[in-house]
């Protein structure tokens, strides 16, 4: 599929005009072998013109691979290393131990290798399932008092930490690598509701009270399983989804030419890719690109950090992205509703 990125950039985006992506990124999605490349430096520091060059290179990619890495994103290395670096030893305790922390209805918290379906809707017949991950769900913490919290609301319950006297610093480690990503995540916010042909400010209102996710994925690897999927193909649920890259091959994105191309590892880089939420307000528009990962050679970690807005926010096309006489392509849900389905739909317990 070729993208028109005269037509990507001018038409059907509320009528706002941004700037021609810059060369790279056109080439880049042209010929989609790798993800486009973005830095994000000059923004961050509020050079002017920075936001609309790098609305229209998010448009440009939103509308075709739906898959960046992000460079000079200010989330500080360490962060991430070190919140690795607790997963790894957390996956590393004694299976009766983890088991203590076993995601139970809410599907917050352990979930050990091989036990749930992982299939997700739409893509049963991609290729023979494994799910060979293990993970650990780690929403935004709540306190004892939180409303949602005493009301019992399924997936809105207190997050599971590792017992402190085994792992004295991972909640502290993992909330301050996600603290850093939901930061980040809340400036390119701006970034997207601008790609989205709205004022930069239009969705805050929506994410005021954000309802971000943390998945920390434990890969164990297998030398031999060449090819083998261990998380299969899926869209991600959320608005976008911020993931650091992992210098451990696994991960596959899927083109618009539909073939599947291997995440080559830029040292430092974050995954920024859109998901389910954001292609709805967009009504298509914008792609929530499948992607999955083969099992890896060795033992390997990812954190994605999915952004997501307040339970309450709806799904309807925002203001221009329907163009006149067309139909929205998606019913009318809340994000609740949306994120309840999509994680009920996947972790059906393997039977
Ligand atoms: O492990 C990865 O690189 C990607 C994980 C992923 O796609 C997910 O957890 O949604
Ligand atoms: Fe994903």
């Amino acid at each position: 599929m070729r993208v028109n990125l005269g037509e990507v950039s001018m038409s059907n985006f509320n009528g706002i005009k941004l700037p021609d992506p810059t060369p790279e990124v056109a080439h880049a999605i042209e010929v989609c072998t790798e993800l486009p490349l973005l830095d994000v430096g000059d923004y961050l520091a509020g050079k002017d013109g920075a936001l609309e060059q790098l609305a229209a290179n998010v448009r440009a990619i939103q509308s075709s691979l739906g898959f960046s890495a992000i460079v000079n994103h200010g989330v500080d290395q360490s962060f991430i290393d070190e919140a690795e670096q607790q997963v790894k030893e957390a996956f590393h305790l004694p299976q009766d131990e983890l088991q203590k922390y076993f995601h139970g209805e809410h599907i917050q918290g352990y979930w050990p290798a091989n036990s749930v379906t992982n299939v997700r809707p739409g893509y049963e017949a991609e290729k023979e399932w494994k799910s060979t991950l293990a993970g650990w769900a780690v929403l935004r913490d709540r306190e004892p008092d939180d409303p949602k919290v005493v009301k019992g609301i399924k997936h809105r319950a207190m997050n599971k930490w590792p017992d402190p006297k085994l792992l004295p610093d991972f909640k502290a480690k993992i909330n301050r690598y996600h603290n850093a990503m939901v930061d980040l995540a809340f400036k390119l916010l701006k970034v997207y509701s601008v790609a989205l042909g709205q004022s930069p400010d239009f969705l805050d209102e929506d994410f005021a009270d954000s309802e971000w996710y943390g998945r920390l994925n434990y890969y164990a690897g297998s030398p031999n399983a060449e090819g083998e999927l261990a998380n299969t193909a899926h869209s991600d649920h959320s608005f976008i989804t911020l993931l650091p890259m992992s210098p451990i091959p696994g991960l596959q994105v899927r083109t618009p030419r539909m073939d599947w191309i291997d995440v080559e590892c830029v040292p430092g880089a974050i995954i920024v890719n859109g998901g389910e939420w954001l292609n709805q307000l967009s009504n298509g528009r914008f792609m929530a690109t499948p992607h999955r990962v083969t099992e890896p050679p060795t033992e390997r970690v990812s954190m994605p950090l999915f952004f997501d807005p307040g339970d309450e926010a709806f799904n309807d096309p925002l203001p221009g992205l329907a163009a006149e006489g067309e139909e929205r392509k998606y019913p009318r849900k809340n994000f609740y509703e949306h994120f309840a389905g999509y994680i009920d739909a996947y972790t059906t317990p393997k039977k």
